[in-house]
């Protein structure tokens, strides 16, 4: 009996250009939303957007959350607001935390909820994914993709540069997330989609192809990388997991997070990690330098000190990245200092 099935949710609208914010309450209201919209921010991108989001919802008489940190407290605290001010919808305003957090509080309300990215920063602007740090460890948590994105390429592209930069890294690190995924399912049997590793492979490669047209100050280099962040946000949900878009780079960035918290970035972190486990798979005639080179194409570190963190920092995080999340990748069991040492070393990351 044919037995197979498959549910992929994706967003309905997603705006990508100068000036779109502008036409955010079009898009809700084609949606068919009600009530009252509680908008999910964090500081600087409420200060930036905040009242540019509200005054279009004027006549619904808009709510506004801030949060700082991407936590299960700060998820309680929106939970709460919105049941509280009798909420319809949310808004998501910022980079990937308030975007996260908003992703898992509709989900825990049972309410829609938009994306409005100020930083071209990760791939979870479409995903159906939220990734939340708690304790030792990192929940990546199914949860509804927003119903519309709405990404304002004049914002992002007045967003640091470094944002910009870990998008681009976060989507140069799918070639070895997909890589991970293949080798989970060859000695794993984890459940694999051609379709979705495809989409996550082919998005890699034409952000490298575009890497050229890729410059601090230009409106085009937002556009090309939101564009392949949605991209790839689409294969997670294609997949129905992280998995096209986080192997054991993503790992050693998670465990970076940990060990040297606020150092760098997570899509530098992603970047400087694929370069090490593209060594690790395909060993020094392998792709890695092209990594490498891709990554500094861009402006986004390469090393160590690059990233602000300390060699040791590297090796332990490497060490134990495994430990973070039940994800077989490259990392197996766990690699020993001797061999991360030689594989840090090899690449130039320390
Ligand atoms: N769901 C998923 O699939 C994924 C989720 N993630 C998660 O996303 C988070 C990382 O995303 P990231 O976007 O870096 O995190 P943040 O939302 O923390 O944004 C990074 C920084 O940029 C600031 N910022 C945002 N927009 C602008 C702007 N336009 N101009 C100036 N500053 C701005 C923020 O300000 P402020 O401090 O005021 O907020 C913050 O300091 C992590 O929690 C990570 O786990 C990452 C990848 C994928
Ligand atoms: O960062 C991500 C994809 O780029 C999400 O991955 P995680 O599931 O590892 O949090
Ligand atoms: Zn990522």
């Amino acid at each position: 009996m044919f037995d197979k099935s498959t549910w992929i949710k994706l967003p309905r609208n997603v705006l990508v250009g100068h000036g779109v914010l502008d036409q955010l309450g079009e898009a809700v209201d084609e949606l068919y939303l009600s009530g009252r919209p509680l908008v999910v921010t964090s500081p600087t991108p409420n200060e930036l957007a905040g009242d540019r989001v509200t005054e279009q919802f004027a006549a619904d008489d808009p709510a506004t959350v801030v949060v700082e940190t991407a936590s299960f407290e700060s998820i309680e605290r929106v939970i709460d607001t919105a049941e509280r001010e009798d909420a319809g919808y949310l808004i998501a305003l910022g980079g990937g935390k308030p975007i996260d957090i908003a992703k898992m509080a509709s989900d825990h309300l049972n309410l829609g909820f938009v994306a409005v990215p100020t930083a071209a920063s990760h791939d979870g602007i479409v995903s159906g994914r939220s990734s939340i740090p708690e304790g030792d460890t990192r929940h990546s948590v199914a949860a509804d993709p927003p119903l519309a994105v709405v990404a304002d390429t004049e914002i992002l592209a007045k967003a640091p540069w470094e944002l910009t930069t870990a998008g681009c890294a976060d989507i140069i690190s799918n070639y070895t997330a997909v890589k991970d995924w293949r080798l989970a399912h060859r000695l794993k049997n984890v459940e694999y989609s051609e379709y979705a590793g495809a989409l996550s492979e082919l998005t890699a490669e034409m952000l490298v192809d575009s890497a050229d047209s890729i410059k601090k100050g230009h409106e085009e280099s937002a556009w090309i990388v939101t564009k392949a962040l949605v991209s790839s946000g689409v294969a997670m949900s294609i997949a129905g997991s992280s998995r096209p878009a986080s192997g054991a780079e993503h790992l050693f960035s998670h465990q970076l997070d940990r060990i040297a918290p606020g150092k760098a970035i997570h899509g530098h972190q992603v970047g400087v990690g694929s370069i090490i486990t593209e060594f690790l798979h395909s060993g020094e005639k392998g792709q890695w330098s092209d990594i490498r080179a891709a990554l500094a194409s861009i402006d986004a570190p390469t090393t160590a000190s690059e990233l602000g963190v300390s060699d040791q920092e590297v090796i332990e995080a490497l060490t134990t990245a495994h430990t973070i999340r039940d994800r077989y990748t490259i990392l197996g069991d766990g690699i020993t200092e001797e061999a991360a040492i030689e594989v840090a070393t090899a690449t130039g990351v320390i």
